[in-house]
């Protein structure tokens, strides 16, 4: 139960600390029978409410926060500083005691049954803290796969595996104290696949890695997270990472869900961001008309030709296409910019930063 284990290293509040005495009390209430337990999603989250301190002091972190996760999906968790993602990430791990509201992990309920519901579930939490520096890489794995219940030697061909596609077997004999900060990261996110948990969160996984190490590590995930169909809960603050290995995407703000889709239903709610027109006919006085009407974004000269990028909706772009007719403009190309995940991210956050 790795979970378990990692709560009782140093670091936590009281808070945590009281939600851990809290959920270490096995009851028998909240367990479902197994057909039950077998159709029930991943993580089902309901009406979870959580409020810090009290009177004027008060901060309402999570205000009626409801999910649900089917096996087998990455969700991606979003939203701006203070949204509330982490106390609702440390909510369904039970190191946050909720005020209301309840979580179940494949059907049982954390709060009445954990030792049930959380047996197969790993979290990476803040990156690099969560391993051992003194042991080896390889030595890190071994723990981690044995306090989640399984032989570390029956299933040593799988770290192997592991170390060799997040490019650690270099390194996998030695202490991880001694490792970059990226290198750590990795060690990180191994550890956290290396027992037999099939309920996994990883916060911000990428944190601190360069282009590269980033890129295969987001690979390596996917692929891992397909063969061992994993159910897995990522919070990240970069939208690349998160449209890169999300099937959905829940995102809140202050304390709510505004928002729970695939990334692609999520974009196709919204008109286009500009257009961009190319021309030989812009000349400077016509791209100044162009600045009076329109919001101008960007001017390009491609050798002869000009391009042009507009900010504005289908109906901008009809006004811009007849402006552009009445003043006998040829254009060779027309392309449209498309909302990215980032965009949509600060319309519906109202431009708050991540
Ligand atoms: N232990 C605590 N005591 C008091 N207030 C807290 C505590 N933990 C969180 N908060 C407050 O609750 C709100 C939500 O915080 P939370 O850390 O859950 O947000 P977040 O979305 O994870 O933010 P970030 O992206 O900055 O980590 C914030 O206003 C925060 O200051």
């Amino acid at each position: 139960m790795t979970i378990q284990e990692r709560r009782e290293r140093p670091g936590q509040s009281a808070e945590e600390q009281s939600a851990e005495e809290h959920s270490s009390e096995e009851q028998s209430s909240g367990s479902a029978d197994d057909s039950q337990l077998a159709e029930s999603p991943a993580i089902a989250v309901e009406g979870l409410r959580k409020r810090f301190g009290s009177g004027s002091e008060a901060v309402t972190a999570v205000d009626g926060v409801s999910f649900t996760v089917e096996r087998g999906s990455v969700v991606g968790l979003l939203g701006p500083n203070g949204a509330g993602k982490t106390t609702t990430i440390k909510s369904i791990l039970g190191m946050v005691l909720p005020d209301a509201g309840s979580v179940r992990i494949h059907g049982t309920d954390v709060y009445a049954n954990p030792r049930r519901a959380y047996a197969h579930v790993d979290a990476m939490l803040e990156g690099a803290r969560n391993d051992y520096w003194r042991l080896t890489v390889r030595e890190n794995l071994r723990y981690f796969a044995t306090i989640g219940g399984v032989d570390p030697d029956s299933i040593a061909d799988r770290h192997d595996r592991l170390l060799d596609k997040l490019d650690l077997a270099d390194v996998a004999d030695q202490p991880v104290r001694n490792l970059s900060r990226g290198m750590k990261q990795k060690v990180s996110l191994a550890s956290v696949l290396a027992g037999e948990a099939d309920v996994i969160f990883l916060d911000e996984p990428t944190l601190g890695l360069d282009v590269e190490s980033s890129l295969t590590l987001r690979r390596e995930l996917r692929r891992i997270v397909a063969e061992r169909n994993l159910t897995v809960i990522v919070s990240s603050h970069d939208m690349d990472v998160i449209e890169d290995i999300c099937d959905r995407v829940v995102i809140m703000n202050e304390g709510r869900v505004i928002a729970d889709d695939t990334v692609e239903n999520l974009l196709r709610g919204f008109d286009a961001r500009g257009y961009r027109v190319t021309s030989p006919d812009f000349d400077e006085s016509l791209v100044a008309d162009l600045r009076d009407r329109f919001e101008v974004v960007g001017v390009e000269r491609l050798g002869d030709r000009t391009r042009v990028e507009v900010a504005t909706d289908s109906d901008g772009f009809y006004a811009l296409t007849a402006f552009l007719r009445s003043r006998d403009v040829t254009l060779d190309a027309v392309d449209t910019v498309d909302w990215d995940l980032e965009d949509v991210f600060v319309e519906l956050t109202g431009g708050k930063d991540r």
